[in-house]
């Protein structure tokens, strides 16, 4: 957690935007959960799960960093694909930093030298290489990454403005990270409100926690096969003050009627289960009690049809 020290009298406050890019499951959600210290980005053990751009932000008292997390890039294969793609060089031409995330406990790969490439062709934004998961490798290993980074950005004529070991588990150097990146944030006043942790609208956020909840446990058989869309949330009309219910109508939208099954499972047992783990994670998100409504629906082939994917949000 990133720990406020006092401004200096003299230091000027800076405010701008960093994003964390790296190939799918680099620990990109994580290390924007460790620094804004709550949970606004969806992790998950599965791959390319985050599909919208969750911003988490650190207050300090010099300063306000706007944390954009956007989905891996990869290899388009789908209308999606190049869609998230598009997303992601944008984001980058926008911030002021770019920290590219690449785990310890991995040797670099084609994934990661993909990643770099395409950085190397954005000049203007500094970038900052962060060596992700440090508990999970010895010292030594921890070296020979670090080392191999520095060679990445040699090859690739990219200039690391740091390169810096995190791990967002261990706690360990997310401070350090939060102050190397706040100097290479241009002088400016508050973004946003002070306390504000996210901008993400609400139903967003609770459409993500759901389709986390119904990815879990089908691991092969639905891969990016499911969206959520939040159809309405509207408090319960008729309750008393203190006792408030907030109604949430939502579809899990997959591509096709023997997907059904799966999400739904014996007797409904999984979709109900779904139901309850994301309401509790939707409860601990908006501080109310919820009644969680959830359907699943057919949108054929929604991946590669430009209508349905808008409808769906992307
Ligand atoms: N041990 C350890 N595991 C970590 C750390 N950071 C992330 N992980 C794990 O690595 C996996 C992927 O982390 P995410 O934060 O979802 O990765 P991501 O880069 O956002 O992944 P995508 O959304 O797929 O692009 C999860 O199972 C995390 O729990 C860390 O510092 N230490």
């Amino acid at each position: 957690m990133t720990a406020p020290s006092p401004a200096a009298p003299d230091t000027p406050h800076r405010s701008g935007f960093a994003c964390f890019v790296g190939r799918p499951n680099a620990g990109k959600s994580t290390l924007t959960n460790a620094l804004v210290g709550t949970k606004v980005a969806i992790t998950s053990n599965r791959p390319q799960t985050t599909r919208h751009t969750v911003r988490g932000i650190v207050h300090r008292p010099d300063a306000q960093l706007v944390l954009v997390d956007t989905p891996g890039l990869h290899k388009p294969r789908t209308l999606l694909g190049e869609r998230l793609n598009d997303v992601v060089r944008t984001t980058w031409a926008e911030v002021d930093v770019i920290g590219f995330c690449l785990p310890a406990d991995q040797k670099l790969g084609p994934g990661d030298k993909f990643i770099a490439k395409e950085l190397a062709s954005i000049k203007r934004t500094p970038k900052v290489a962060i060596v992700t998961k440090t508990d999970l490798v010895d010292p030594r290993t921890l070296a020979e990454q670090l080392i191999a980074v520095d060679r990445l950005g040699q090859e690739l004529g990219i200039e690391w403005a740091q390169i810096v070991p995190v791990s967002a588990v261990g706690d360990t150097q997310l401070s350090l990270l939060a102050d190397l990146l706040v100097p290479l944030l241009p002088e400016g006043p508050l973004l946003y409100p002070e306390g504000d942790l996210t901008d993400e609208p609400e139903q967003i956020m609770v459409a993500e926690l759901i389709r986390e909840a119904a990815l879990e446990g089908v691991r092969d058989e639905l891969p990016h096969s499911i969206a959520v869309v939040v159809e309405e949330m509207l408090p319960r009309e008729g309750r008393p003050a203190d006792r408030p219910l907030l109604d949430i109508h939502a579809n899990i939208f997959i591509e096709r009627s023997s997907q059904k099954g799966i999400v739904i499972g014996p007797k409904g047992r999984r979709l109900k289960d779904v139901g309850t783990t994301s309401r509790r994670h939707i409860e601990a998100l908006l501080g109310t009690p919820v009644f969680l409504d959830l359907h699943v629906k057919i949108a054929k082939d929604w991946q590669r049809d430009p209508k349905q994917l808008r409808r769906l949000g992307f």
